[in-house]
């Protein structure tokens, strides 16, 4: 995908949107090669690589610092990078300040918000602006403290209504997609149907426009997954073998061997 046009062609088209959060060159390069068509430069950042309990401590310029890495190694993918808590909430003039910055400096397409009706005025700020914005709906981190854990959302029926409200709300609002978090299959199924714009499920069933899952989780590299990570490989035990064998070697002098020795 190029531009946000792409995703209003594979809503209308039906086509499913792949879309995976990562934070590093390397990563971004493989996810880029692979065909992926939207990447994340998510603020999950903090929890998967610097090992915090929230997203909350991640500040813009780590975002920025990773956005950058994220582009020189997928230059001709759509980046959307997650503006972190505390950047967009105080104002719509504070909200574009810091938007516009992760736009000048990292060459991504478009930033994502979290939150429904209290985040409108600051969304149409930045749309306006000419900035593409991605809601973020149902079970939004940065607020887990208000929501009491990382838990299924909407599972009253005024639970419901209020999120298919939001939604309809940030479509207005001008988003050009929405990510919706650990919500029933049913619920993102009738919000999916309802909106004109793409939605884009975690833990949201198999009926959105599109799957994101971070990509150090289907991976498999933390010993314990939430449900709705389907792990492609086991990473952390290819990972654990190598650095043993690694250590093994050098212990039985099995590394270096000629090969990799300067003559
Ligand atoms: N590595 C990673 N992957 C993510 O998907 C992710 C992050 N980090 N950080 C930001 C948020 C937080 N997320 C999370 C974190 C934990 C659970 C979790 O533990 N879920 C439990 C059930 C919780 C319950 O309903 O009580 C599970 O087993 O699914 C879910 C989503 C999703 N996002
Ligand atoms: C899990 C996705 C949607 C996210 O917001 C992140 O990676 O930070
Ligand atoms: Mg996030």
């Amino acid at each position: 995908m190029k531009n946000i046009n792409d995703f209003f062609k594979a809503k209308k088209e039906k086509k499913k949107i792949s879309m995976i959060s990562t934070y590093e060159y390397w990563s971004a390069k493989i996810c880029e090669e692979a065909g992926i068509d939207c990447i994340l430069v998510g603020d999950s950042v903090g929890m998967v690589d610097a090992g915090y309990d929230s997203t909350l401590p991640v500040s813009l310029n780590e975002m920025i610092y990773h956005a950058k890495a994220v582009r020189k190694g997928a230059p001709n993918t759509f980046i959307v990078v997650d503006m972190p808590f505390l950047t967009y909430q105080v104002s719509k003039e504070e909200a574009l300040k810091n938007a516009g910055k992760i736009m000048k400096e990292t060459g991504a397409n478009a930033v994502k918000v979290e939150g429904g009706r209290e985040i409108a005025l600051i969304i149409q700020k930045l749309v306006n602006a000419g900035i593409p914005v991605m809601g973020h709906l149902g079970l939004t981190p940065q607020s887990v403290h208000a929501l009491g854990g990382y838990k299924l959302q909407g599972k009253t029926e005024k639970q419901r209504r209020k999120i298919i409200e939001d939604a309809q709300i940030l479509q207005e609002a001008g988003v050009f997609s929405i990510v919706l978090e650990a919500v029933p299959s049913d619920l993102a199924k009738e919000i999916t149907e309802i909106l004109d714009i793409a939605t884009i499920g975690i833990g949201a069933g198999k009926y959105t426009d599109g799957q994101v899952l971070v990509l150090h989780d289907m991976l498999g590299f933390f010993d314990k997954s939430p449900k709705f990570v389907k792990r492609y490989i086991e990473s952390r035990n290819l990972f654990l073998n190598a650095l043993k064998e690694f250590k093994e070697d050098i212990i039985n002098g099995k590394f270096p061997s000629e090969e990799h020795i300067y003559k």
